[in-house]
């Protein structure tokens, strides 16, 4: 595995935003909430443990997992969360390790929203923290998803503190500001990536 780029920051702190531009650039993204959903595809064993667990209430009529359903259990009560975080986090950690390993850019993006609560952090060589303000954070996420304020307030709950995650960030990207800027950005963050992803191979 060449240079891998952690990418993390809670729900609606633009993420996507930020990794959709280093895709335009070539830059190979493994998404931890895509390789979340390939885990749980129907006719795998985590989904079978998941309808056994929580009924198949859980279930779409087509026999695919019901998100919707399954969210509003797992935000509610934290211990029915973490069960099914033990479940899943080993076979997601495996499935992001296997795309980094396919990746043929010359360096490689992460982007998680747990990053630095899961061993994921082990796979990344610098964390890059997508920050802003935990009021931008909810309207923007209350904008784009159909969850309510109650509902993003317990899922923020959830995930690590901005302090703290930012405690932990190698470098940060504000993104409270316009898209625009967030292009200017990302171009010079990939040029000090790409030099760094230069460094790397000839040592
Ligand atoms: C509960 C599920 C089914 C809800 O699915 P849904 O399509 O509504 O949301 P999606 O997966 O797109 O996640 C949206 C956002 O919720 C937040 N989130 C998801 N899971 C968690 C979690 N376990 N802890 C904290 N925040 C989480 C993240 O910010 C994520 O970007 C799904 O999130 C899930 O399977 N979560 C457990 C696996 C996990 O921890 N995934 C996070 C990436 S490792
Ligand atoms: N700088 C910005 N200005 C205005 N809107 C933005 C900006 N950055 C992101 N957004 C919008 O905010 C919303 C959340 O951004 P995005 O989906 O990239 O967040 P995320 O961190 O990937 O979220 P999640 O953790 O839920 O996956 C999206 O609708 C996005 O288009």
């Amino acid at each position: 595995m060449g240079l891998v780029i952690g990418i993390t920051g809670g729900i609606g702190s633009g993420k996507s935003a930020v990794t959709r531009r280093f895709e335009q650039k070539g830059i190979a993204v493994v998404d931890a909430d895509l390789a979340a959903r390939v885990v749980v595809e129907p006719g795998g064993p985590a989904l079978a443990a998941i309808a056994d667990h929580f009924g198949d209430d859980i279930l779409q009529a087509d026999g695919s997992l019901d998100r919707a359903a399954l969210r509003q259990k797992v935000f509610a009560d934290d211990s029915e969360r973490r069960w099914l975080e033990q479940l899943t986090h080993p076979l997601i950690g495996q499935e992001i390790a296997d795309q980094l390993r396919a990746a043929t850019s010359p360096y490689a993006i992460l982007a998680s929203p747990l990053l630095l609560e899961t061993s994921q952090r082990q796979l990344a060589d610098l964390v890059v923290v997508v920050d802003v303000p935990e009021e931008v954070q909810l309207q923007r996420t209350m904008a784009r998803d159909d969850n309510d304020e109650a509902q993003v307030r317990r899922i923020m709950a959830a995930q690590m503190q901005r302090q703290e995650r930012l405690e932990q960030a190698d470098i940060v990207i504000d993104n409270s500001r316009s898209l625009a800027e967030l292009d200017l950005v990302v171009t010079e963050l990939h040029k000090e990536f790409l030099a760094r992803a230069e460094l790397g191979a000839s040592q």
